[in-house]
C-alpha cells in the first residue's frame, strides 16, 4: 500500500534520511524501531508531507504523494498522529476529534458514524466529550490523538510513539487500542519505545539508524533477533 523508495529527506543543512526503503502493506501492523534521534519522526513527517524529501519516492496505492500537500495526503488516506499529541488543549475533547476530519470534510452522517467508532474504541472519551482535552489525563489525551487521526477514516494509520510518557498499565491500554484498529483493517505505521509489546502484534518491522535501515523482516524474527534483543529487548 505504502512504498519509500530510497527516501532522503532532513532539515536545512541537516540531512536526516538516507536512502530509506520502507513498505506498509494494506492491513498489516508495520513497526519501526530506532534509538532516539535515529530518524522516525522525521520519517513519518515526509511521509505525510510535513517534511519535503529531497530525494527518492512516496508512492500510495500506487500513485505518487511525494508532492502533494498534507491536505491532500489526508484524502487520500493516511493520517498521522505525531509524537507529542498535539491536542487544542482548551477546545472540547469532541472539537478535537472532529478537526481530524478537516480535510476530509465528511458529511454530517459519516462524521457521526466516525465519531461512533471512536467511542467504541474508547468510551472513556463519549463520557469526558465535552471535557477540554487538556484537562484529561495523559492517556486519554493519546486516546483523543488516536481517535482525531481515525476521524479521516484513513486506510493507514501513522503513529508516532503513542506511549511516550504513559505508565505501564496505560500503555497497554493505548497498545490494545492500536492491535484492535488494525485487526478490523487499517493498516498501522507505529514508532514505538515498547518493543516488547509492539513486537507482540506488529506482522512486520524496520529497525532504523542513524537515518538508515540497518535491519528489516517479520516481527517474529526480529524478536528472535540477537541485535534487536540486545538494543530493545533488554536481553
Ligand atoms: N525541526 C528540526 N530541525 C532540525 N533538525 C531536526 C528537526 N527535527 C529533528 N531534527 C534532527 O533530526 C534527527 C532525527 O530526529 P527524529 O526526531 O526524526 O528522530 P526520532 O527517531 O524520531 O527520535 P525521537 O525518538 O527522539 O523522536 C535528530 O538528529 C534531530 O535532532
Amino acid at each position: 500500500m505504502l512504498e519509500v523508495r530510497d527516501l532522503c529527506a532532513g532539515y536545512d543543512t541537516v540531512d536526516v534520511l538516507h536512502n530509506v526503503n520502507i513498505t506498509a502493506e494494506a492491513g498489516r501492523l508495520t513497526l519501526v524501531l530506532g534509538a532516539n534521534g535515529s530518524g522516525k519522526s522525521t520519517l513519518f513527517r515526509t511521509i505525510s508531507g510535513l517534511v519535503r524529501g529531497r530525494s527518492g519516492s512516496i508512492t500510495f496505492e500506487d500513485k505518487s504523494i511525494s508532492k502533494l500537500s498534507s491536505n491532500r495526503i489526508v484524502r487520500a488516506g493516511i493520517a498521522h498522529a505525531p509524537e507529542g499529541r498535539h491536542l487544542f488543549p482548551q477546545l472540547s475533547v469532541e472539537k478535537n476529534l472532529t478537526l481530524g476530519n478537516y480535510a476530509r470534510r465528511s458529511s454530517k452522517s459519516e462524521l457521526k458514524e466516525l465519531l461512533t467508532r471512536v467511542f467504541d474504541l474508547f468510551p472513556i472519551l463519549q463520557e469526558k466529550r465535552s471535557q477540554a482535552a487538556g484537562s484529561l489525563s495523559g492517556g486519554q489525551q493519546q486516546m483523543v490523538a488516536i481517535g482525531r487521526a481515525l476521524m479521516s477514516d484513513p486506510k493507514l494509520l501513522i503513529l508516532d510513539e503513542p506511549s511516550m510518557g504513559l505508565a505501564p498499565m496505560v500503555t497497554e491500554q493505548v497498545l490494545q487500542a492500536v492491535a484492535e484498529v488494525n485487526s478490523e483493517g487499517t493498516g498501522v505505521l507505529l514508532a514505538e519505545q515498547n518493543a516488547q509489546a509492539a513486537l507482540g502484534f506488529a506482522h512486520y518491522g524496520y529497525v532504523l539508524a542513524e537515518g538508515r535501515v540497518v535491519l528489516s523482516g517479520a516481527a517474529s524474527d526480529l524478536q528472535n533477533d540477537p541485535e534487536v534483543q540486545k538494543a530493545y529487548l533488554g536481553v
